[in-house]
């Protein structure tokens, strides 16, 4: 099970997210209360081992600023949130980064359809941290996807059983307040999906 940690704002954040063994780490560089800037980013890829991917997220930017932004902080991969055209990610195609589509259970959720290399189906307004009816769509994306809002420790378990997805994402399940994450949160809920 591929797990992602998203929204680190903070070198030991993302120190117990790589020790507890996330897959990716989601740097927020779009408007949430979890934003950093490309700098603090920059910062905190270059804490990331090559074995854990650092996805740079954004939503409803151009590709240009997309670009600019993933190529002065490193990351190895762009997420791009929300309904984001074909042509966004077939403009992005040469940076050299996996690209990671994240939608709503409502859009078009066959994987690679748009040319990404990682799907994500998340709930409709990200990072709200409120569960939604995973179950909804078992059996519908196949391949590499994340199941992704309102996931944490204590229902993530079900949420696996619920859906079947490929990996979980998760960001306001291990906070303490919306940006602020919890280490001992990341362990347990690296914990729950390993167990
Ligand atoms: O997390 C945000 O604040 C955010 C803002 C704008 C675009 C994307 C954002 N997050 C993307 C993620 O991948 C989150 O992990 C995902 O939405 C799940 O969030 P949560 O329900 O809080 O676990």
């Amino acid at each position: 099970m591929y797990v992602k940690i998203c929204g680190l704002t903070e070198p030991e954040h993302v120190a117990a997210a790589v020790e507890a063994g996330a897959d990716a780490v989601g740097l927020v560089m779009t408007r949430s209360p979890r934003r950093i800037t490309v700098e603090r980013a920059a910062e905190l890829a270059a804490l990331v081992p090559g074995h854990v991917l650092t996805v740079g997220v954004f939503r409803g930017e151009d590709p240009e600023t997309v670009r600019a932004a993933a190529l002065a902080s490193g990351v190895r991969a762009v997420q791009l949130h929300g309904r984001h055209p074909h042509g966004d990610f077939t403009a992005l195609k040469d940076l050299g980064v996996r690209l990671v589509r994240a939608v709503d259970a409502e859009a078009d959720l066959r994987c690679g359809a748009f040319d990404e290399d990682l799907l994500i189906v998340d709930a409709p307004h990200a990072g709200s941290g409120l569960p939604w009816e995973w179950a909804a769509v078992r059996g519908r994306p196949s391949g590499r996807w994340l199941l992704a809002g309102g996931l944490a420790p204590g229902n993530v378990a079900d949420a696996i059983a619920a859906a079947e997805p490929w990996g979980v994402d998760v960001s306001s399940g291990v906070e303490t307040s919306p940006g602020v994450k919890d280490p001992a949160l990341i362990w347990a809920f690296l914990t729950a999906v390993r167990g």
